[in-house]
């Protein structure tokens, strides 16, 4: 069998361990490395010879990136899991205990487990290369480091940064990770391993001391202080959380003992509160959405087609959305971007959006001004059709008027090539009928982004029935050098997020008529899980835009998507929301956050907030108007898989993570259950609650989507 670690000794007695999992593109820590690991640090103890040991990734461009996911799900029990955590245990401990120099070079991906290993050694060394990135998210898959991180990290940079990494999760760059004591030194990935021998030769040195403020130094030199900080990042975590991931709190509690108790406790408890969570449904949900995303990375979005590459893009528009799709255009994808606006003022937006953005990363440091200037170089901008001939793509993100958005592909075709992609970034109007203006359907195609574009993840790829698989292909992989995830979705109002999100706004929406207030619609379904209320994010998103996108939906799908009438009075009280500081909450002049519940609405809703149903119940009856639509619109075809349904919703919407996405909840409510909740809603509100064959057939067959 292959090994995956290989010992070679140098003249100067340095010897170099090599880490390359046979067959794998990523190095993961797997169970069966056990053994190995053990027999060669037995030789390395008994070869007098070797006067340091210096750890290196025979990848090309990742050091290790975590324990391998795929054996944490076989873990069948939590005594599997607390194993596998304690096996990491002895051999890191042994590791450590080396009476010669270890050091770790590292250079591209060290997450995990892999930076549990990388603690381990005395010490570390890294490239300054922008692959290389350091961190601990187990967090983000329901779990904490479980190979002594919860104890070695604090004790390396401090309580305060080490809970910061693990709690969220964060990846550090080369340049943090020296500020922060968590490596020893940066250097070109050319002279890594030169530099990590020298240290070796140079032999141990105690880390060097991590500068702290003397604020910070206080809380972490008493007991007392310390528990202020414990306390207070639990405090933190409760309000982020809502209780519904258990992952940040235990990592609370593998420090604070660790650290009270003593390394060796510190380790127990590391491995106790480990397995519980490698066995909880909220990890079991998270590490699946990690594999689905992985899968998908892996699909064109249209069998057997391959994309074309995007040399140039054109945006059409340079408003808030056109603004934010070629920020991401230049600033992630590096792809040229030629801006077309009716106004300089959009042009001026445009540039504005994507400065801001970059200027962020000048003033934490993450890049230089220089950087900045020549990202910024990659945009143009025009007020007519000029220097667009030789764009891949074109973006149109103008208003939703179908007559408008026919001329922009007449313009687009007479004035770019015929291989020109022309990617609607409409939120509501079909394809199809867009496309009918074109003389080459086969190159129109749905882009259609979500506010604001930089910071969700989510696009849809929406192909109309002579959309042509390339055009699908080199549309994916363009949303993908952007950063993005896109699923591809078929034709149709709403496409899937905005039809699924329409419904359960309009419930909130129900509920606000029937009395219920502003606030505690909001906070039962933060509660629930999402990350805003229903309420607050009609007034992001724009009542207006509300307002134009539900007689869409139910011209095209019918009845149930009918908003309730009353909202009319809200524009008709020019309430937009927060794009015109007026909507159901208040906005002051430069506050970026609402401060609280404009009571005005309710008169002009003519409500008067009445008692508070349970909270429960009110997430309860928003959510199941979701999830049967979601089934819908896998019944329709409009989703191809629930996979995607689940990705599409946490992405898009920010359907709870810990649930799975829609479909998965389903799975764990059970497809029996929700159709008898949807049942119970249909006899005392109405048809619009009548469960969705699909999940009818489910129901009687008790059947599961995974
Ligand atoms: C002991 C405890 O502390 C427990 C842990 O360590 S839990 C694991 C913690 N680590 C992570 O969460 C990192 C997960 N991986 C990533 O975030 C990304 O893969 C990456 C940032 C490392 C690299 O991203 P990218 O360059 O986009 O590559 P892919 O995501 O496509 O991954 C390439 C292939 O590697 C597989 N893979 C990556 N990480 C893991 C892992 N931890 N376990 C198992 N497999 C992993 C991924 O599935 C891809 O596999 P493929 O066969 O090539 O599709």
């Amino acid at each position: 069998m292959e090994m995956t670690f290989n010992l070679t000794r140098r003249d100067d007695g340095i010897a170099i361990l090599t880490m390359d999992v046979p067959g794998e593109t990523m190095n993961t820590l797997k169970a069966q490395f056990g053994p190995e690991i053990s027999e060669i640090l037995a030789e390395i103890k008994s070869d007098s010879s070797i006067r340091g040991l210096v750890l290196i990734s025979g990848k090309k461009d990742s050091f290790v990136a975590g324990a391998d996911i795929s054996m944490l799900d076989a873990c069948k029990t939590a005594s599997d899991a607390k194993a596998l955590s304690q096996q990491g245990h002895v051999v890191f401990n042994e590791l450590e205990a080396l009476t010669i120099p270890v050091v770790a070079a590292i250079h591209g991906a060290c997450l995990g487990g892999g930076l549990e290993l990388a603690l381990a050694c005395h010490q570390r060394v890294c490239s300054d290369d922008g692959k290389t990135m350091l961190g601990v998210p187990e967090v983000q898959l329901g779990l904490l480091p479980g190979g002594g991180g919860t104890q070695r990290l604090p004790r390396l940079v401090g309580i305060t940064t080490a809970l910061d990494m693990m709690l969220t999760g964060k990846q550090i760059r080369p340049k943090q990770a020296l500020k922060m004591g968590l490596v020893n030194d940066v250097v070109p990935q050319t002279i890594l391993l030169q530099t990590a021998v020298e240290m070796a030769l140079a032999g141990k040195r105690a880390p060097k001391p991590v500068k702290k403020s003397l604020v910070n130094q206080v809380l972490e030199g008493t007991s007392f202080g310390r528990n202020i900080i414990f306390d207070q990042a639990t405090k933190q975590v409760e309000k982020k959380t809502q209780g519904n991931y258990p992952a940040p709190a235990k990592i609370i509690d593998c420090v604070r003992q660790g650290i009270a108790k003593g390394m060796q406790k510190g380790l127990e408890v590391e491995a106790s509160h480990f397995a519980e969570l490698v066995v909880s449904k909220e990890s079991e949900a998270l590490r699946s959405i990690f594999f689905a995303t992985t899968e998908m990375k892996k699909e064109t979005g249209a069998e057997g087609a391959s994309p074309r590459k995007v040399k140039k893009a054109v945006i059409l528009g340079g408003g808030l959305m056109g603004g934010g799709i070629a920020s991401v255009t230049t600033t992630k994808a590096k792809i040229p971007v030629r801006v077309k606006d009716i106004s300089e003022k959009g042009l001026s937006n445009a540039l504005a959006y994507a400065y801001k953005l970059l200027d962020k990363g000048v003033k934490r440091r993450h890049m230089t001004p220089a950087a900045r200037d020549n990202l910024m170089a990659l945009m143009t901008t025009t007020t007519e059709y000029k220097g667009v001939k030789d764009a891949d793509i074109v973006v149109e993100a103008v208003f939703e008027d179908l007559a408008l958005k026919h001329q922009m592909v007449k313009d687009i075709e007479r004035e770019c090539g015929e291989h020109t992609i022309f990617a609607s970034n409409t939120s509501s109007l079909p394809i199809s009928q867009i496309a009918e203006a074109a003389t080459r359907p086969e190159n129109v195609i749905g882009l259609h982004y979500f506010s604001p574009v930089e910071k969700m993840p989510l696009v849809e790829v929406i192909a109309h029935a002579k959309t042509s698989p390339e055009t699908i292909a080199t549309t994916v992989a363009f949303a993908r050098k952007q950063g993005k995830t896109p699923i591809v979705v078929q034709d149709g109002a709403g496409f899937y997020v905005n039809r699924i999100l329409a419904l359960y706004m309009n419930e909130a929406a129900q509920l606000l008529l029937e009395g219920q207030s502003v606030e505690h619609l909001d906070k039962a379904l933060v509660k629930f899980g999402f990350p805003v209320g229903p309420i607050t994010l009609l007034d992001e998103v724009g009542i207006d835009v509300g307002a134009k996108i539900s007689p869409i939906l139910e011209k095209e799908l019918g009845e149930r998507f009918k908003a309730p009438a009353a909202f009319d009075k809200l524009l008709g009280d020019d309430r937009k929301g927060r794009k015109n500081g007026k909507g159901f909450y208040q906005y002051g002049a430069s506050s970026k956050k609402a401060k609280a519940v404009d009571e005005s609405v309710y008169g002009v809703l003519g409500i008067k907030p009445g008692t508070n149903k349970d909270a429960k119940a009110v997430a309860e009856r928003c959510v199941v108007q979701m999830l049967n639509e979601a089934v819908r619109c896998l019944e329709d075809g409009i989703i191809a898989s629930p996979r995607d349904g689940d990705i599409g919703a946490i992405f898009g919407i920010g359907f709870p993570p810990f649930l799975g996405g829609p479909f998965h909840y389903i799975d764990t409510l059970g497809a029996a259950n929700l159709v008898r909740i949807l049942e119970g809603y249909q006899s005392q509100l109405g048809s619009r609650f009548e469960p969705c064959e699909r999940l009818k057939t489910m129901a009687q067959e008790n059947a599961h989507f995974f």
